[in-house]
């Protein structure tokens, strides 16, 4: 602090006074002029400034040593007399010089004050910033540590200001940036193994460029990355809720604490016809349907609403309402409902009881229409059906290969009351004795190796309250007689592996070939289930005894293949029809179908009558036979060829010749019935089992 005593309160000396006032470096001790009206007096006294005619009084030191004298008179006389008189050690400027140094100081002032202010500012800054600051100067000596580096580095300012930064934290690499002047920016540091430090070190320059130093900046993003982390998580969530909300069938709307809508997805514009608009930010006063909104109710009692019917929307559809309240932390957030549109699953049910209703359809395909014949015997035939379709009773089939019991079983079943549940035919002759009882009585579980969880049901009680068709029934084993007629008996089955009995109510229709009669004889069909079967027996006469249906038949053939192969053929040539009638059909109506399929292939495109030549015949023509027979013909077909028969001259076994024999026998007789095994092994006299073991032994392909 300078002590100045102003001399001249004029003009000159009142501006110095002024300025002085603000001058923390100056102290004014007084104001001194010879003439007491001086307009400097005027502000001095305002001041508290002392102020004298003489500028003598201030020397007495009374009010403070004066150092400086400013002369601002600007008489050079009165200059000169201070210059004479002023104490030792007392400096003396000229009033211009004084404004000068005046400006000077208020200058450099307001640099210190504004430095001052920085400072503290920049202070404040690094104190409470989370990021690790460590500077050096030119020399590599730390001259910043600031409170977030001592809590990252676990040292103490006190003691690293002051000390080469190269010797007490070489990591912080400013030693290296100071040599460089290079920065290095974003750099990726492990610290601890837990902590990610993002740093980023930069050399200081002056104002010339020269440096001056290095400043390192240390940022802890643990916490960043984990948050980063935590909101791409939290997004994924949002994307994913919202797609589920977005995606859903069912009708969604949310609702502030107020009722207010804040959300809905497509399935409730869908099935409200509500747009956004009209939902969003709208008080939920009404509901979807009639009343108070179920969201109301449940934002008055805090209690969900599952499972109330309603009728929404403009189609009035059928819905369940589910509305539950929004807890979070046991605050009310809003309320949430649930529309569930059942029109659809109904609308499904029925669609899926209607296919079930036509696959059972399908499964029988054939009614009492389909069944051509005028002839007695047929007429008769149909008849007996007509009337077994009436009852629930068993019905026993029989006839020869090929001559419809099959269809007459789909037509009993689909003019009976069972007609729209299932309709199951099992080919007894075709599945292993094993595999058939499991298939017709079902399986626990573990009854055998390969056996599915939780076991399987048989076929009876697949087609309980339908019609299950057993063909071939002749050619069932004892011990399998036995099981079926326990079933006819009792009307309960036995799974294989069980222990308990289950009930079935399924109709019997059963079809044979085989002369159950002589079987009976012979001990290789039971007499007791004989009569159980034999209830309703309707014998299905062979075709060569009813020759008369032949031409009606032959044309629903040729109708049919029309469809089928997209041809147009119209007739059958009285010459064709003669043709037909002569043969002697050992197949029945299946071989006449497939003669007929195989003229139809043998006609050109243009040909519309069916002729003697496209029909080609395996079997044995009927010598001099034109009309019906009137009794059965053994139909069995050709002998082995002498020709076919091995040279003796090539010395084979009797047990080779045979099998050879037996081996072109068989393959002649597949190719007559086209390879129908049935009738193959009903033609040699052999069950069907023992004609697929033949197949395999000689290797035949059918
Ligand atoms: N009267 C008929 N009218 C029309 N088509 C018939 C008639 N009889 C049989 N068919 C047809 O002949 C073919 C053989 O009939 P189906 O399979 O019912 O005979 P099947 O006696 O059960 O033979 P198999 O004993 O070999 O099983 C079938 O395509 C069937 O539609």
């Amino acid at each position: 602090m300078i002590n100045i005593l102003i001399v001249g309160a004029g003009r000159g000396g009142t501006a110095l006074l002024r300025a002085f006032r603000d001058l923390a470096s100056v102290h004014v001790v007084g104001i001194a002029d010879v003439d007491p009206n001086a307009p400097g007096f005027v502000l001095a006294r305002s001041l508290g400034v002392p102020t004298g005619q003489r500028y003598e009084a201030f020397f007495d030191g009374s009010v403070g040593t004066v150092q400086v004298v400013i002369e601002a008179t600007g008489q050079a006389e009165v200059f000169k007399e201070i210059q004479e008189r002023r104490p030792k050690g007392t400096t003396l400027i000229p009033g211009a010089v004084a404004n000068l140094m005046m400006r000077l100081l208020l200058e450099k002032e307001e640099l210190i004050r504004q430095l001052t202010v920085s400072r503290q500012e920049l202070g404040a800054v690094l104190n409470s910033t989370y990021d690790a600051m460590i500077a050096v100067n030119s020399e590599g000596v730390i001259t910043l540590f600031n409170p977030a580096a001592e809590q990252l580095s676990g040292k103490v300012a006190g003691e690293m200001v002051g000390r080469r930064a190269c010797e007490v934290i070489p990591n912080s690499r400013l030693h290296i940036v100071l040599e460089t002047g290079v920065p290095e920016l974003n750099q990726l540091q492990e610290f601890h193994a837990t902590t990610r430090i993002l740093t980023n070190r930069v050399p200081m320059r002056d104002g010339q460029g020269n440096l001056v130093g290095a400043l390192a900046v240390f940022r802890d993003i643990t916490e960043i990355q984990k948050m980063a982390e935590e909101v791409t998580d939290l997004k994924e969530i949002q994307l994913l809720l919202q797609s589920i909300i977005h995606s859903t069938q069912d009708a969604i709307s949310v609702v502030d604490t107020e009722g207010r809508g804040i959300l809905i997805n497509p399935a409730y514009t869908r099935l409200t016809g509500l747009r956004e608009e009209e939902v969003i930010g709208k008080p939920a006063d009404v509901d979807i349907a009639e009343g108070e909104s179920m969201h109301l109710q449940v934002l008055k009692t805090r209690k969900p609403v599952r499972g109330v019917p309603m009728k929404v929307g403009p189609y009035r559809k059928e819905v369940l309402v589910n509305v539950a309240p929004i807890v979070v932390d046991g605050e009310l957030k809003g309320s949430v409902g649930i529309v569930h549109d059942i029109s659809e699953i109904e609308n499904l049910t029925k669609e899926l009881n209607q296919a079930k209703q036509l696959i059972r359809k399908l499964e029988a395909k054939y009614q009492f229409e389909d069944i051509i014949g005028s002839s007695n015997e047929m007429l008769m035939a149909i008849e007996q059906a007509r009337k077994a379709a009436e009852t629930p009773a068993t019905v026993l089939l029989r006839g020869e290969s090929g001559t419809g019991k099959e269809l007459f079983a789909h037509a009993i079943h689909n003019a009976s009351e069972r007609r729209y549940s299932q309709f199951i035919r099992v080919n007894c002759a075709a599945i292993s004795e094993s595999l058939l009882e499991s298939e017709l009585f079902g399986y626990e579980e573990g009854a055998f190796t390969g056996a599915k969880r939780g076991g399987k049901k048989g076929l009876f009680e697949e087609a309980s309250g339908g019609t299950i068709f057993l063909d071939e029934i002749g050619e069932l084993s004892m011990s399998m007689q036995a099981k079926i007629l326990r079933v006819l008996q009792e009307k309960e089955i036995l799974r294989v592996g069980g222990a308990k009995a289950t009930p079935v109510n399924a109709r019997v229709i059963a079809a044979t070939n085989v002369n159950l009669e002589r079987a009976i004889q012979q001990g290789t069909f039971r007499e007791d289930l004989y009569y159980r079967l034999n209830v309703l027996p309707i014998i299905i006469p062979p075709l060569r005894y009813r020759k008369e249906d032949i031409p009606a038949i032959g044309l629903r053939l040729i109708h049919k293949y029309n469809q089928e192969y997209g041809r147009g053929v119209e007739q059958i040539s009285p010459l064709a029809v003669g043709k037909l009638i002569e043969y002697q059909w050992p197949g029945n109506v299946r071989e006449l179908e497939n003669a007929i399929g195989r003229a139809m292939i043998n006609m050109k495109f243009t040909e519309t009558v069916m002729e003697p030549h496209h029909l080609i015949l395996y079997g044995h023509q009927a010598p001099g036979s034109g009309g019906t027979a009137t009794q059965p013909v053994a139909w069995v077909a050709e002998t082995v060829e002498d020709a076919d028969l091995p040279q003796t001259g090539e010395l084979r076994s009797l047990d080779e010749v045979v099998g050879e024999a037996e081996r072109l026998y068989i393959t002649r007789v597949l190719r007559q019935t086209n390879g129908n095994k049935t009738e193959a092994a009903k033609r040699l006299g052999i069950a069907v089992r023992s004609l697929y073991y033949k197949l395999e032994k000689y290797g035949i392909q059918s």
